[in-house]
């Protein structure tokens, strides 16, 4: 589908333009295709991705990217840039890197962060025959005005500087910056199957989505090419909306991001439902009373600018329970948690720390007040799952990953089940059970009798069944499940246990019985903690400190 087919700009009063639909879309449907005008790797990736078509080159065993090149090679000139082939170099010669190659070179080994190489590109496309491109990109939003008040502008003035000093550029520096702007404002994350963002790209087209925290489309990326796809069906003139923001967290948060992040205060059905809307509550939001274990929604509905959001909770509605420390004590809990503890822990390091916040989530699942399903579970869990896997400890890898599987990504943010983060996750429980069986579980997992060759088995199928919803037919992601791992299943079965696996369903072979007990090994691993009983709900500061 081309993209002007799809989709028609449309102004709306409150936030600008955005992107409404010009027909009809079922859910999973691909809204239109296209290659983002400038993409950039970002630093991390950068010597592993080709940088034309983003094709990534596997560099460790456990990463297990989907790669379908062996490797990509440095341009021999600034040696910042990678290619998987000649072709690839060529084309970007010609595009864009014919003009960045010197800059790029007399920067090396330090490479400027990805906005600002983002930002050169565009700078240089100057000279270029790139009217419609700059045009488009003249009636984007930057946010400049608000930037200006804010405590970080002087480093997007450095930034600006860098960017106008490298490209040589003629324009003002006023117009670099606020070009810098732009490209913060309406830049998205290229991203890979596995969901780490590889990737910058800026594309006048896309950056005319706007937001929503209950969204009806989602980016999707093969390589280079984005799409945009349906997550529901989506009627003909009705507005397509993506989320900005880490959409698991809950509705204060969320709100928090946008507002610094995008500089507008959301008013989407998540965050302003209609009074009596009918809608179920979001279990984004919930909160468990401790004593009945009743879900409650602690925000209030916002009334217009400077929302309130909680409600002066006192005592749980169902059965009358107070609690000790109200009001605002579930708004302390749920900022120190969210906002102090897990920004703090984004680098775990050491094993210690990771001990001490796997026993405070522990103690917080012991509390009774915060279902696991939602923050700080959902982001601490992203951060602990792929440092026990560095550390090989693939048994308790495999305990959160069971209860991200079966808690938290069913629930979340109401979302389909085809979700790209779904998918990443499921790709990882495949890959953690491949490395349980090869290199064998703990006491506690083999006590558990698990068939872990079923389980497997049955996550390969789900998860070939659930890619070409989200990613289209035959994409990267799907040819290397297929390929790699049935290969790898055949190898660890043994030809004939696999042709028994082909020809009969999942539920003929019991896998949902098996699966069953990897929750029940997950939630154990939870629930087993010898810290002390709290018995009334009061927050020690302690518990929810993580240095
Ligand atoms: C990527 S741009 C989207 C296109 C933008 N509306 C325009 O006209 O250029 C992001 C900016 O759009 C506005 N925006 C996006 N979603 C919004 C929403 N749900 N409510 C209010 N403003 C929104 C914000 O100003 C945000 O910084």
């Amino acid at each position: 589908m081309r993209s002007l087919d799809a989709v028609i700009k449309e102004y709306f009063p409150d936030r600008g333009n955005g992107l409404v639909a010009a027909k009809d879309f079922t859910a999973y449907a691909e809204i239109f295709k296209k290659t983002p005008d400038v993409s950039v790797p970002d630093s991390g990736f950068r010597s592993q991705i080709c940088a034309n078509c983003f094709v990534i080159a596997p560099n460790t065993e456990d990463r297990v990217q989907p790669a379908s090149v062996q490797k990509v090679s440095a341009c021999g000139k600034c040696r910042v840039s990678y290619y998987c082939s000649q072709l690839c170099q060529l084309q970007d010669w010609k595009a864009y890197h014919k003009r960045e190659c010197k800059v790029l070179a007399s920067l090396a080994p330090q490479v400027p962060p990805s906005p600002v190489v983002l930002l050169l590109r565009i700078v240089m496309m100057q000279g270029d025959k790139r009217d419609k491109f700059f045009k488009s990109m003249e009636e984007l939003m930057s946010h400049v005005e608000e930037r200006r008040k804010m405590d970080d502008f002087p480093t997007l003035v450095l930034m600006g500087k860098g960017a106008k000093e490298y490209s040589g550029t003629d324009l003002p520096l006023d117009a670099v910056v606020e070009m810098l702007c732009k490209v913060m404002t309406n830049s998205a994350s290229v991203t890979n199957p596995n969901y780490d963002t590889v990737g910058l790209m800026f594309d006048p087209l896309v950056s005319l989505i706007n937001h929503s925290c209950e969204p009806n489309a989602v980016l999707v990326f093969d390589k280079n090419v984005l799409f945009l796809r349906a997550i529901r069906p989506i009627k003909k003139g009705e507005e397509i909306l993506i989320t900005y923001t880490d959409n698991t967290m809950p509705m204060p948060q969320r709100k928090q991001q946008l507002r610094t992040r995008y500089f507008f205060d959301c008013q989407c059905t998540a965050c302003r439902p209609p009074v009596d809307s009918g809608l179920k509550p979001d279990p984004r939001n919930d909160f468990t009373c401790p004593k009945c274990c009743t879900p409650f929604q602690p925000y209030s509905t916002p009334s217009g600018p400077g929302v309130q959001l909680y409600n002066n909770i006192s005592a749980c509605s169902s059965c009358r329970y107070r609690f000790p420390d109200a009001p605002n004590v579930v708004a302390n809990l749920e900022d120190r948690i969210v906002s102090t503890g897990i920004a703090d822990i984004s680098g775990i390091e050491s094993d210690a720390m990771a001990n001490k916040l796997m026993t405070k989530l522990k103690q917080l699942h012991k509390l009774g007040m915060i279902p696991i399903h939602r923050s700080p579970f959902v982001e601490a869990f992203a951060y602990l799952i792929p440092y026990y896997m560095t550390q090989q400890d693939w048994s308790t890898a495999l305990a959160l990953i069971g209860i991200e599987y079966f808690l938290q990504d069913q629930v979340r943010s109401r979302q389909p089940e085809f979700m790209p983060v779904r998918l990443a996750h499921m790709m990882r429980f495949v890959v953690v059970l491949l490395y349980v069986i090869n290199f064998g579980a703990s006491r506690r997992l083999e006590q558990c009798s698990i068939d872990l060759h079923e389980c497997l088995w049955g996550l390969v199928v789900e998860l070939e069944r659930s890619i070409s919803p989200m990613y289209g037919k035959n994409s990267t992601f799907e040819i290397h499940v297929r390929d790699k791992y049935k290969n790898v299943m055949l190898m660890q079965m043994g030809p004939d246990l696999a042709r028994v696996h082909t020809r009969r369903t999942l539920e003929q072979l019991g896998w949902h019985k098996e699966m069953d007990k990897i929750k029940a090994y997950a939630m154990n691993f939870l629930n087993d903690s010898d810290i002390m009983e709290i018995e009334t709900f009061h927050v020690n500061s302690d518990i929810l400190d993580v240095d």
